[in-house]
């Protein structure tokens, strides 16, 4: 014997009830014996309610009644046989006429009584599990429908009755052993008094129902048909990874549904819990997919735990005082008299000191507590034993559930990780000490961004998603998308990182999508549908947006963005930068956003400041980490030079090589920052400083390589004639390297804390010698590397080579 119920969005319209058909259909025809539970058609119970509550008042509620009737009748016409339709229509006619002659009363003498209510709403449930017993007949002549006042017994609380188990089991045991081979469609969610009234069984009515009807028969499975999946990890509305869990303790079942989640309601659980029968959660409109099985264990999955749920409004109360300490019976009292005045307590922790008592309440309660304390325990407050309640308002709970938590090391880290690397500030927690829920007190306006990254923290094999804003689009940024839209699928797929674009801005626009800007047409999106660029309404919004693992990236060559690095950081978002400006400024500037992004647990990853792509940040990192120390380091680190020298022969001219350096992206935006060796010497303060030296710009010897006419032009046009005119300069530099069997090489040095770069002539027995293309190179000599240096070498600009640098940095982030 299997129960088989279906709710309201099931049975609300004429698709749903031919797929109730067909569940019904497939489990009749392989033998598994099925009894339907119905609730009334989706909407019904709430028209119901409006209509008897306008009577009451004196109100219409005739358009309302045929609202119903014409729903009702229009499953009649569609879906049963015009040659059988007259009875049908005439047994739902004489339940419609009841209705209006009970509202009428009602309207006649301007009441309602909960018992009214409960007959009144009865009529939602006769009428569809009638239409859909009508339905089935005509597949199934043996389809009999029950009105469940015949089954379930219960008192006389109207609106929330409680069942008399007993005698109910033996009815409903009495009625099917009394129609043997009969296919039953019963009414969900109604009963009746011992007197013969008509009673409802409260939230959650019909599932309940199901669950006692299945204990009385010892049934197999009872199948709770939604519009859902089952449950899932988490709310979907705010957590788009969710997804459906398979099993389920009864237990965890009732934890998820204690915070938040709807699809079944905790109490219609227990008679099915009582006689160890499995619930199962399964979508009348998905019928293929498994849904979520609730039964006595937590089921042999791998997942960590089982879901998070939350409650999104919340008030907290804080009790401090010397007068809790070590009396008993304050605790005692104080729960007590909140409990008698039905105030619903959430979630309770107390210090260890037993100096302070923290409990949420539900913000509709929190000013009605704290007059009841200050009431209870007014001679404490005079006395200064306590002092006045604290309440604060907006904030919210999480709590990650599951039963498998007690013996799983680490579940508590990994919630507090996520929550504090996304700077998500945590004003209480509270463990039940069976361990199946920890919860944790959040404000409000971080709950959708805790939700996401607490999801991705224990749910990491499905993806963690990285969002990015980025600013700079040129050259790098262009790159690094078409970048990311290549990789997109193989970083899902092989290591479960997810990149969405969600904030886009170059110096004339701005765009924003927190579901992701699209890959493939973010350059027209950006035009078309961007609005003005505004960098400091950019980082603004990028906070307000509040997603976790936030990524701001840098791809400009301006300093514009460099002044919201520490804002950024101190709002726990990470920044990943080829823009060498921030490193390279003032040494305070520096050592304030390094220990920013420290003290943030954020990254700051900035790996193409020095030779794009090339491994030299990172390794230089490493040697310093692991206790080694630099002794030299010697190093060609302008791309732009290099492949300069390296192309500079025959009959092109200066002039014409640097021309084609810049159009092969090995140029800053400026190509006089390379020339000039600012860029190089940017490079080289970068490194120096993270070998620990704190110098200034200034502290670098900078030797140039360009006449005075070049380096004081004021426009990059105007520095391209005088390279033209310098044209016989560089001439002879080469000519003088031929002769003398050597190559130009500008080199910077590293040594004793002092930086110096210089234009040099290197013989073959250089190991600067052999260069090609944008080839940087770095010799670190170390006291661990002393007699071989460690070398680094490769193609150092470029917009390939720099945007997967920035990439790699990007995947990195959180890792
Ligand atoms: N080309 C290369 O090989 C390497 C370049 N880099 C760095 O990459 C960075 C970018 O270079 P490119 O892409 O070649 O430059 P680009 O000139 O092609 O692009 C710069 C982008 O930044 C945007 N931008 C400028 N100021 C802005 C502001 N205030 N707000 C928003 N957006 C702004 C511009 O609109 C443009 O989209 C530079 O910092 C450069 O030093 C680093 C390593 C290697
Ligand atoms: N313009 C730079 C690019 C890398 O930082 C260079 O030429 O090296
Ligand atoms: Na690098």
């Amino acid at each position: 014997m299997k129960i088989l119920k279906f709710g309201g969005t099931s049975v609300g319209a004429v698709d749903g009830i031919r797929a109730v058909l067909e569940i019904v259909r497939k489990s009749h025809e392989s033998g598994e014996r099925p009894l339907v539970v119905l609730s009334a058609m989706g909407g019904i119970t709430n028209l119901l309610t409006h209509l008897a509550t306008e009577a009451a008042e004196g109100g219409n509620f005739i358009q309302g009644l045929q609202e119903m009737e014409t729903r009702h009748f229009a499953v009649v016409k569609q879906l049963i046989a015009v040659k059988s339709q007259n009875p049908v229509f005439t047994k739902l006619k004489i339940y419609f006429n009841e209705l209006e002659d009970l509202l009428q009363g009602i309207y006649n003498l301007r009441e309602l009584s909960l018992q009214s209510k409960d007959l009144i709403l009865s009529y939602g449930e006769r009428c569809s599990a009638f239409l859909v017993s009508k339905v089935a007949e005509q597949y199934f002549p043996e389809s009999l429908f029950v009105d469940a006042t015949q089954l379930i017994q219960t008192d006389s609380h109207f609106g929330s009755a409680h069942v008399d188990q007993v005698l109910s089991e033996q009815l409903i045991q009495a009625f099917v052993a009394a129609n043997p081979g009969k296919l039953l469609f019963v009414t969900g969610f109604i009963a009746s008094s011992e007197k013969g009234r008509v009673t409802t069984l409260g939230r959650g009515g019909s599932d309940y129902t199901a669950a006692i009807i299945g204990a009385a028969l010892g049934a197999e499975t009872i199948e709770i048909w939604t519009d859902v999946d089952g449950m899932l990890t988490a709310d979907p509305r705010i957590v788009k990874k969710a997804f459906s869990l398979p099993i389920l303790s009864y237990t965890e079942a009732m934890e998820l549904s204690y915070f938040g989640a709807k699809v079944i309601y905790p109490p219609t659980m227990i008679p099915a819990f009582l006689k160890k029968i499995p619930i199962v959660i399964r979508n009348t409109f998905n019928p293929d997919f498994a849904g979520t099985t609730i039964q006595h264990d937590s089921g042999n999955t791998a997942l960590p735990i089982k879901g998070i749920s939350s409650i999104s409004a919340i008030s907290v109360i804080n009790l401090v005082g010397s007068g809790m300490i070590g009396r008993a019976g304050f605790s005692g009292r104080l729960f007590t008299l909140l409990a008698k005045e039905q105030i619903n307590v959430v979630l309770i922790t107390q210090s260890s000191s037993e100096h302070s008592i923290t409990f949420a309440v539900h913000p509709a309660d929190a000013q009605r507590a704290e007059w009841l304390i200050c009431s209870e325990f007014e001679l404490e407050l005079k006395a200064n034993k306590l002092s006045a309640p604290e309440i604060e308002d907006g904030l919210s709970i999480l709590a990650i559930v599951g039963e498998n938590m007690k013996h799983t090391p680490g579940m508590s880290g990994r919630l507090f990780h996520a929550l504090g690397r996304n700077g998500i500030n945590v004003r209480a927690i509270a463990q039940g000490s069976s361990e199946y829920n920890i919860s944790v007190i959040i404000s409000q306006s971080d709950l959708a961004k805790a939700l996401n990254a607490v999801h991705d923290a224990f749910f990491a094999q499905l993806n963690k998603t990285l969002h990015v804003f980025n600013v700079g689009t040129g050259n790098i940024g262009s790159t690094l998308f078409r970048q990311i839209q290549e990789q997109y699928g193989f970083l899902l797929d092989n290591n479960d990182i997810e990149v969405k674009i969600v904030g886009l801005s170059n110096s004339r626009t701005m765009l924003f999508d927190s579901e992701g800007i699209s890959l493939a047409e973010w350059k027209e999106q950006l035009q078309n549908a961007g609005e003005q660029a505004d960098l400091e309404l950019f980082v603004a919004r990028m906070k307000q947006m509040n997603l976790p693992n936030c990524v701001f990236i840098d791809n400009t060559a301006s300093e514009q963005p460099v002044r919201y690095y520490e804002t950024i950081f101190q709002s726990n978002i990470s920044i990943v930068t080829c823009n060498k400006i921030a490193n390279s400024g003032r040494y305070s500037q520096y050592r304030i956003l390094k220990d920013t992004a420290r003290r943030h647990g954020v990254d700051f990853f900035y790996e193409t400041n020095v030779g794009a792509g090339l491994p030299i940040v990172r390794v230089l990192r490493d040697l310093m980490m692991s206790g080694d120390r630099i002794v030299r380091i010697e190093a060609i680190l302008s791309g732009t030079i290099s492949y300069i020298f390296n192309n500079f022969a025959g009959t092109v001219s200066f002039h014409d090589v640097v021309k084609t350096a810049q159009q092969l992206g090995y140029t800053e935006p400026d190509p006089r920052d390379d020339l000039k060796g600012t860029d190089f010497m940017r490079k080289m303060l970068i490194l120096a400083r993270d070998a620990g030296y704190a110098l200034e710009p200034e502290d670098v010897q900078l030797g140039a390589i360009l006449p005075d006419a070049c380096i004081q032009a004021a426009s990059v046009d105007e520095f391209y004639r005088e390279l033209k005119a310098a044209d016989e300069h560089f001439g002879n530099l080469r000519a003088k390297a031929l002769r003398e069997n050597k190559v130009l090489r500008y080199i910077g040095k590293l040594e004793n804390g002092q930086v110096s770069i210089a234009l040099e002539l290197v013989d073959a027995n250089h190991p600067f010698f052999a260069l090609s293309g944008s080839d940087n190179i770095i010799s670190f000599t170390t006291e661990r590397y002393k007699d071989r240096p460690l070398v680094v070498k490769g193609p150092g600009a470029g917009s390939e080579v720099t945007a997967a640098g920035v990439f790699a940095d990007l995947v990195n982030v959180g890792a």
